[in-house]
């Protein structure tokens, strides 16, 4: 598709439509495999677990150089709006990027972005000159505050992070779509299943982000090539116009007339 369908990033071009996460996989190889396979451009880099000089923090950065891809860093683990700007400042030092994946987490059982801590961090980060990625609800009007506030990528979740539960609430994602028709839109948390990338995609969302899923699969490698294969083919069938659904049959096979519908 790439060309014919030009997708950008706070200007960047890209041709992969899949961000991945790179926590919690059985290996750096395995890791460095998986995004290979997944054909993804950029990955999500916690500043947390990567940072500081250490040396498990060297070799991974020196992987990921070697796997070619743009970071994403983030701001995991934040629970503050404070504290999430301070690691967004460490982290444009650290991974010498403006790009900030931006969570501030408000509750602990379902990991549901404060909102509201969200739009204050975002606003700081924006007027700083960061280019904020903000991981948010489906919330419309949180939505328009962070446009707001200076984003110009909003990335809704699905469902809780680490769950795998797929669209929570496909109605919420629909209205964030049709209300934004050209916002970049990504869904970022709670896919499980790449047919659950393949939902969304199909929605007209514009890429999604994921981790827990390919990270933790039995096979992470073929997982992540799954995912890939599933955000083209949800692209795909969304530019071609997905059929209406019907409540009644209508025969696929007409016993009688054309066979060509419209065409003579
Ligand atoms: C890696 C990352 O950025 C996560 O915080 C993200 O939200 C992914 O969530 P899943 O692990 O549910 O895919």
């Amino acid at each position: 598709m790439g060309a014919a369908d030009p997708f950008t990033l706070y200007h960047a071009p890209l041709r992969s439509r899949l961000l991945l996460g790179t926590a919690r996989y059985p290996s750096p190889a395995i890791l460095a495999e998986a995004v290979r396979a997944s054909a993804c451009e950029i990955v999500t880099v916690s500043l947390r677990r990567e940072a500081g000089g250490s040396r498990a923090g060297e070799s991974f950065w020196g992987l990921i150089r070697e796997i070619g891809v743009r970071v994403l860093p983030n701001t995991a683990g934040c629970r503050t709006a404070r504290e999430a700007i301070a690691t967004a400042q460490m982290a444009r030092d650290v991974f010498e990027a403006d790009w900030i994946k931006l969570e501030v987490i408000g509750e602990e059982d379902t990991l549901q972005p404060d909102v509201f801590g969200l739009i204050e961090a975002a606003r700081a980060l924006s007027a700083e000159g960061f280019k904020v990625f903000p991981y948010t609800t489906d919330d419309l009007v949180v939505a328009e505050k962070l446009l707001d506030a200076g984003c110009e990528v909003l990335m809704p979740w699905a469902a809780p992070i680490g769950s795998g539960r797929g669209v929570n609430n496909a109605f919420a994602l629909r209205a964030l779509r049709a209300h934004f028709p050209g916002v970049p839109l990504i869904v970022d948390a709670g896919l499980g299943a790449p047919s659950h990338a393949v939902a969304v995609m199909e929605m007209g969302y514009d890429a999604v982000l994921l981790n827990t899923a390919v990270s933790r699969a039995g096979d992470p490698v073929a997982m992540a090539r799954a995912f890939g294969l599933a955000v083209e083919a949800g692209r795909l069938a969304h530019l071609a116009k997905p059929m209406t659904p019907r409540d009644m049959a209508e025969p696929s096979t007409p016993a009688l007339g054309r066979p060509f519908g419209d065409v003579a």
